[in-house]
């Protein structure tokens, strides 16, 4: 029987994106607040969303997530309230939460458009979480919030990306498919949040290998045939004083087009839907370097909204809750590292700058709830 007792509400927490030319800058400063990234850099990346009008595909994309995820909740009869909120931009998370709280919800699930542990993938998610819980507490809204575990090992996630990249593999020339080597991406971060990155550090690049070797491993057992692959990285921000992780996708390319490769899929299993980072940084800028290289190159999908891993996801949903309800339900996972964890320990994912309130962490305390005015006896 379905049940996600005792979540009274479900929250889509995402980064969020510019919706026209006008929101481009003032998203952007949102984002780099306090964050040290050269002038020069904002600029280009107004350029890259300027080059899309203006618009970021991320937020159409959480739409139709949302939508999809709305479904497969009614078919399992579950008619739970599902909101939307962002990070960096409307909807925000703070008017997202007190929106589920007006409705009556007190403890709220929170699934993350992003699968994998880093100080940028999930602890900044979850300070933004304690803030606003924080925020609401100071109007007098009480809250609480868990997260799932990271997916990016979760059966359903792996196999969509295997299987997007099987449907890519397909639409390269017949000739060249059998050797086509598999380039895995993801958004590169600096070498120093990987270090800090999970529990034990070095979480954010193991999680991604770990899901790069289960995906090639299950397009193998698919095609007959291993494809030598690598994981790579794009989106690179940030200093050129301060390394962050390589190497770039565009050199790799240039990289396997001099060793004579005959063709590549590349998959941004780093992201879960297309973000700007995928439209712009592999299908304009990547693509347009291996036609340069004469290397044949086909992108495969994200996982976005396909009915496996939406079925995947509201499977997360019903094994938080059966676990919150004191339950030990089956945790599947592919790959080789197990089951993430949901609480997260302390000081996993360090933040580098500053000590602040992460929520869904084994330390967080969470707020004191002011009553509300005009209650309390007129005191
Ligand atoms: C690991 C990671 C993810 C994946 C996890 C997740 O999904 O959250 C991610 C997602 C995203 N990043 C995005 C956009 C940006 N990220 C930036 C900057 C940065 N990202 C970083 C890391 C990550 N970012 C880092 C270490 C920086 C440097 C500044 C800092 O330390 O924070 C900047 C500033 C300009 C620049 O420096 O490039 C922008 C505009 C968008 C929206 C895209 C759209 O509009 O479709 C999304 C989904
Ligand atoms: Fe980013």
């Amino acid at each position: 029987m379905s049940d996600v007792r005792p979540y009274d509400a479900l929250l889509l927490l995402s980064f969020g994106g510019p919706e026209g030319p006008d929101d481009v800058m003032p998203f952007l400063e949102n984002v780099t607040r306090g964050r040290g990234i050269p002038r020069q850099r904002l600029e280009e990346v107004a350029e890259h969303y300027l080059h899309f009008g203006g618009r970021s595909p991320i937020n159409d994309q959480n739409r139709a997530l949302l939508a999809a995820l709305g479904a497969e909740l009614r078919s399992r009869g579950l008619d739970v309230p599902l909101v939307w909120g962002n990070r960096n931009w409307a909807p925000y998370l703070t008017d997202a939460l007190r929106e589920v709280h007006e409705g009556g919800a007190r403890r709220v699930l929170a699934v993350l458009t992003s699968a994998y542990s880093s100080y940028s993938s999930c602890r900044q998610y979850r300070e933004d979480l304690a803030r606003s819980v924080a925020e609401l507490a100071a109007e007098g809204r009480a809250l609480a919030v868990d997260k799932l575990r990271h997916y990016f090992n979760h059966p359903a996630f792996v196999d969509t990306n295997a299987r997007a990249v099987l449907a890519a593999l397909e639409g390269l020339d017949e000739g060249v498919r059998a050797s086509a080597r598999l380039v895995f991406v993801t958004h590169s971060v600096p070498d120093a949040m990987n270090d800090v990155s999970g529990p034990e550090g070095g979480a954010y690049v193991r999680q991604h290998l770990d899901v790069a070797a289960a995906v090639a491993a299950r397009v193998a057992e698919s095609t007959g045939r291993e494809h030598a692959w690598d994981l790579v990285y794009c989106s690179r921000s940030g200093p050129p004083s301060q390394p962050w992780l390589e190497p770039d996708v565009n050199d790799h390319l240039r990289e396997l087009a001099g060793q004579g490769a005959a063709a590549v899929v590349l998959a941004p299993v780093g992201f879960v839907s297309d973000h700007m980072e995928v439209v712009f940084d592999l299908d304009t800028e990547a693509l347009e370097t291996a036609a340069e290289l004469g290397l044949p190159c086909a992108r495969a999908a994200t996982v976005g909204t396909d009915a496996h891993f939406v079925a995947g996801l509201v499977d997360l949903v019903e094994e938080r809750a059966a676990l919150a309800r004191g339950g030990s339900p089956a945790k599947p996972a592919a790959g080789s590292l197990g089951p993430s964890h949901e609480v997260c320990p302390v000081g996993c994912c360090r933040n580098l700058r500053a000590d602040l309130p992460a929520a869904t962490g084994a330390d967080y305390v969470p707020p004191t709830v002011v009553p509300p005015t005009g209650q309390g006896g007129g005191a």
